[in-house]
């Protein structure tokens, strides 16, 4: 089944105010109503595009020994090189490989008393066959995160929130996370999972995709739709942290991909804007706050307001080898929000 996402276009937000109202109205509806979004108007070029994806097609086509050569087994920070089936999600291999990429900084090991996520602070690893890549995705972070942070502005003041409420948490090092990934076609086992049906962690992811499809997300009645690929646009869609931050008003999507057919190949780049590691979400103040639901109680998946908590949770439960590996005390931490 196919689905129509709403268009956003963030350039409506420098209009007259009848242009912003419209815009606001807009976005308003498709973050509570769908959770998910086409985004055009965003100022980023289609040869910025290009490169980026130039770029990526280049690593993958690199020798297993090169791509393996900055494996994630070999970091405690989670970065780099995951190869197809060692992600898991929903207990079940992906069939995907991807390179995570993050801010660059000091290794970091948490002391005994201090939380455990800190560990997701680190260093990246880079190809030393292909240099480009590391010059292409920090371009590409850094041009990102000025385009979420705009977007995030203009979605609390849809709701009217105030626009800036968050830009504390954000302050200084925000925990942002790159992946470029290849769904390399369908696992001889025919099982179609590209990546298994999820939420993300943070606030806003900023996905791109290339022409073959496969993205799907799930609507109210439980119905897993296709997000047919738009050029020039992004898919956008809200993370674990705006449904705590909303009380539930807004809700992080659970969303999947299904594997291309035979040996066709899917690239896609998604970006997710994410706080500091210990910022704490408060309740943001809107005007709907008081028909907020509450957020989501699922204990197969528990929410945490803070966020480094939130996010560690996920890299324990899809990278079990680099948990074994290095983390096998953070295994049972935390408890959830509400
Ligand atoms: O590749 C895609 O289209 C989506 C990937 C995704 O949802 C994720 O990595 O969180
Ligand atoms: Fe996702």
């Amino acid at each position: 089944m196919s689905n129509s996402l709403p268009v956003i276009d963030l350039s409506a937000a420098s209009g007259d105010a009848a242009t912003r109202a419209a815009f606001h109205e807009t976005l308003h509806g498709a973050a509570r109503d769908v959770g998910f979004f086409h985004l055009t108007g965003h100022g980023i070029t289609e040869s910025e595009t290009a490169e980026l994806m130039r770029t990526l097609r280049a690593f993958f086509a690199l020798p297993e020994a090169e791509r393996l050569s900055i494996s994630n087994l070999n970091s405690p920070h989670f970065r780099g090189y995951t190869r197809i089936g060692d992600e898991r999600t929903g207990g079940s291999p992906d069939w995907r490989d991807q390179i995570d990429i993050g801010a660059e900084r000091a290794p970091r090991t948490p002391g005994a008393d201090e939380p455990g996520y800190w560990w997701l602070e680190g260093p990246n690893q880079w190809p030393a066959a292909l240099p480009g890549l590391r010059t292409a995705a920090l371009h590409w972070i850094d041009r990102l995160s000025a385009v979420a942070e705009r977007l995030l502005h203009e979605l609390l003041a849809s709701i009217g929130a105030p626009a800036t409420f968050y830009d504390d948490a954000f302050a200084d090092r925000p925990h942002l996370h790159l992946k470029l990934v290849r769904y390399p076609g369908s696992a001889p086992d025919g099982a179609a999972q590209g990546v298994g049906a999820h939420k993300d962690y943070g606030f806003l992811t900023l996905l791109l995709q290339d022409e073959v499809g496969g993205l799907q997300v799930e609507g109210a009645d439980g119905v897993f739709r296709d997000v047919p690929p738009m050029p020039g646009a992004f898919v956008i869609n809200l993370g674990e942290l705006l449904e705590v931050a909303t009380n539930g008003y807004l809700k992080a999507t659970n969303h999947r991909v299904v594997s291309p057919p035979g040996t066709r190949e899917r690239y896609s780049v998604p970006f997710f804007y994410n706080p500091r590691l210990d910022a704490r979400i408060e309740p943001v103040p809107f005007p709907h706050a008081h028909r907020a639901p509450g957020v989501t109680q699922d204990s197969s998946n528990p929410l945490f307001a803070e966020y480094g908590r939130n996010e560690i949770k996920g890299w324990l439960r899809a990278h079990p080898e680099v948990a074994r590996r290095y983390h096998s005390g953070l295994l049972t931490e935390g408890s959830p929000v509400g």
